[in-house]
């Protein structure tokens, strides 16, 4: 209880004057409620009994007119209890969603969205409603109990004893299951976070769910987690009305005592009428106000898990800070070091290790390498989201770690693979990288990011909405729109982490040329999968599970044809038509799938005639599992995340694997004749090379080496 006592008045401190206000309005009020049934004994002892008309006028009158003035002043409190409380609830939402602005972005990669959102839709409303029971309901019987103590003791004294050792007792049942109802309160608030969490990943996930067919698995992993929230509802509710039955059944009990010790005494003349009918009214005054008292004890246990749960998230470490301002380097585009550098996410494992690589200032530079290398997490090891467990990150010379991050990243253009828009306006949402922007530049910007004309052809134009996150644009206006914001900004680092992986190819290199443009005077790092589109940067660093393996520039790197070279080879040969709609593979690269490696140059070229093209667009299932194997796919462009059902993963499913430009899938299926045993969807807009089973057949039946060598690397690859 103290706790959570002191946690109410701490909400109230900044609001002292406030606060004092209300309680002696409060006390005023609560007197008159408590000492009123006094007036029963001075009305029937001064007035009815000697039958004397002038006492009974005066003391009405002294009564109604002290009455109207206590009443009143009650009034006055609601009203600013009412302002005190909602100032309070203020605070705290305040307090908490500036706390998380500020935490570790680890902590949101850790707690789900559904669990965060609780501390807001649940927590805090607790808290309301203990402030709002315990400082009127709560504080006003305590004080009436507590007059009422002395004045029954006044009244008679026996009588008042055998109520407090009475009344001693409604507490004890409430006292011995407080710790309980505490800890039943705390897995019921656990269940409620993971069901929003659950619900909230449902509401997002729609897409993939309908596109696997998944709503029976969901269903069935939400009634679970219903049946879970039941258990603990249920023993919430009964043990809250245990702690509200206990008191009443202690009170009915007094109650008889009272009565019958009551009467006797006035049978037997030791007290007055006057007096008697006074300490039944005091007593059932007393006694409500015991009883609204006992209702109290739940509200505690609620806030008291509400406030332990909020403490946790407070107490959640902020994001490193430094002090070093990032002025320092506004004349100079950034020179970027990362010396001997090692991150994890958890002990598990390193995600990288020992990088070691120099960005010189105003130079072109990109990250690349298979999925899950690590690319992204030098990114956010740039932005300071993270601090690198071994190594240091040097800009300009200076440690990243020792940097302002604020001012560090106020000059900072990023564009990341999902970009998030903001219920607004568009203009609202490219103008947020630079508030102060007039709006011609942000129409530069806009030009410049080669969605100008789109904006402008609409209805509304840039006052146009962006309604739940973006969805009412496609991908690569979404993507463009974040560009513009980027851009907007002018900044002396440019970080864009895939950034046009949305994108068809004829925006997709309309938009390089516009970040080649871009790269005058400022450092640029590209993550990218695709080799084509980073041919000219100044240096390219190639990883491999967290290593660096390989670095240079496009041409030294192909002539020195190490892991870079390998890369390149798996992605070239592969053409795309500029609309996105046709893709192409040239015979060399057919030669260089494992099926058909040393094959005649004429055979290889009738095979090519074999494939035809499909596209996806992000999120769309390619392959089903359990369905039968029909094709043979090779991504000429795009991304797909191999998946296999799982019922015990949250999402309900597990990745596998990503593959990307280059990589193919599906012939397993295909050759053994047996169903899908994983899932395919598309992670970006993916074109796709495809070749049915008829037409594989064609070629193994023609040519019977090529059959026996696919049967061999299938053997292989499924040893
Ligand atoms: N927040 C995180 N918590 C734990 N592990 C993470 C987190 N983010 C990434 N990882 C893991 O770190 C590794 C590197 O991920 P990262 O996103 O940096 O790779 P990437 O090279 O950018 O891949 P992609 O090209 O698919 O985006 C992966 O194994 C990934 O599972």
């Amino acid at each position: 209880m103290i706790p959570v006592i002191r946690f109410i008045f701490a909400c109230m401190k900044p609001y002292k004057k406030l606060a004092m206000f209300f309680f002696s309005m409060q006390l005023l009020d609560f007197a008159f409620v408590s000492l009123a049934p006094l007036s029963f004994k001075v009305i029937i002892d001064r007035a009815i009994e000697p039958k004397d008309m002038d006492a009974f006028v005066l003391i009405l009158s002294v009564l109604g007119i002290s009455g109207l003035i206590c009443l009143s002043a009650g009034v006055v409190s609601d009203f600013v209890f009412a302002k005190l409380n909602a100032l309070a609830q203020k605070d705290l939402r305040t307090k908490l969603f500036v706390h998380m602005q500020q935490t570790n972005i680890g902590f949101f990669q850790r707690t789900r969205a559904g669990e965060l959102l609780s501390y807001f839709s649940v927590d805090a409303p607790s808290i309301e409603r203990a402030m709002s029971i315990i400082l009127t309901t709560g504080l006003q019987s305590l004080f009436v109990v507590a007059v009422s103590t002395i004045a029954l003791f006044y009244l008679q004294w026996t009588m008042a004893l055998a109520i407090l050792v009475g009344a001693s007792a409604i507490f004890i049942g409430p006292y011995l299951l407080g710790g309980k109802a505490r800890s039943v309160h705390s897995s019921f608030m656990d269940q409620i976070g993971l069901l929003t969490g659950d619900l909230q990943e449902n509401i997002k996930g729609q897409k993939v769910i309908r596109g696997f067919n998944l709503q029976r698995s969901m269903t069935d992993k939400f009634a679970g987690r219903l049946q879970a929230l039941f258990a603990i509802h249920y023993r919430k509710n009964a043990i809250t009305a245990q702690l509200e039955r206990i008191p009443m059944i202690s009170l009915l009990l007094i109650n008889l005592t009272i009565i019958g010790l009551g009467s006797y005494l006035a049978l037997q003349g030791h007290i007055t009428i006057g007096s008697l009918v006074a300490f039944f009214t005091m007593y059932t005054s007393m006694g409500n106000s015991v009883f609204n008292l006992t209702f109290t004890i739940p509200v505690f246990a609620d806030a008291s898990v509400s406030i332990d749960r909020m403490k946790q998230l407070l107490d959640e470490p902020k994001e490193a800070n430094g002090s070093l301002r990032a002025e320092l380097w506004t004349d100079k585009p950034p020179e970027i070091r990362f010396e001997g550098v090692s991150f994890r996410y958890s002990e598990e494992r390193d995600i990288l290790q020992q990088i070691k690589l120099d960005i010189p200032s105003g130079a072109t530079a990109a990250f690349v390498g298979s999925s899950g290398s690590g690319k992204s997490t030098l990114v956010q090891l740039l932005l300071g989201f993270y601090e690198p467990n071994e190594g240091r990150i040097d800009i300009n010379g200076k440690r990243l770690q020792d940097m302002d991050r604020g001012s560090f990243r106020d000059r900072i253009g990023v564009v990341f693979q999902d970009n998030f828009l903001f219920n607004g306006t568009i203009m609202d949402n490219i103008r947020m990288s630079k508030p102060e922007a007039s709006a011609e530049e942000v129409v530069a910007a806009a030009k410049e990011a080669e969605i100008h004309d789109y904006i402008a052809g609409l209805p509304d134009g840039y006052d146009s909405p962006v309604l739940d996150e973006g969805s009412n644009f496609s991908g690569g206006q979404r993507q463009r729109i974040a560009i513009a914001r980027a851009i907007l900004r002018n900044p002396p680092l440019l970080l864009l982490d895939e950034a046009t992986s949305a994108l068809d190819p004829i925006s997709e290199a309309s938009i390089n040329r516009t970040f080649d443009k871009l790269a005058k005077d400022r450092t640029v790092v590209t993550v990218t999968h695709r080799l084509s589109s980073i041919q000219g940067v100044d240096r390219i660093f190639v990883f491999d599970q967290g290593r660096l393996v390989d670095s240079g520039t496009h041409r030294d790197m192909l002539e020195a044809g190490g892991y870079y070279k390998r890369l390149w080879e798996k992605q070239s040969g592969l053409t795309v038509s500029s609309n996105g709609q046709d893709a192409e593979i040239d015979e060399e690269r057919l030669s260089r799938l494992p099926f058909f490696e040393g094959v005649d140059e004429a055979v290889l070229r009738e095979i090519k005639t074999l494939f035809h093209t499909e596209t996806f667009s992000a999120g769309q299932p390619v392959i089903h599992a359990g369905e039968h194997g029909e094709k043979f796919y090779l991504i000429a462009r795009g991304q797909v995340e191999v998946t296999r059902r799982d019922s015990a993963s949250p999402e309900g499913r597990v990745r596998l694997a990503v593959l990307e430009d280059g990589d193919h899938f599906g012939e397993i299926a295909l050759l053994d004749n047996v169903p899908r045993t994983a899932g395919v969807t598309a992670l970006t807009s993916c074109v796709l090379l495809v070749m049915q089973r008829k037409g594989l057949y064609y070629v193994l039946s023609n040519y019977p080496e090529i059959d026996a060598r696919v049967r061999r690397t299938l053997k292989e690859r499924t040893k």
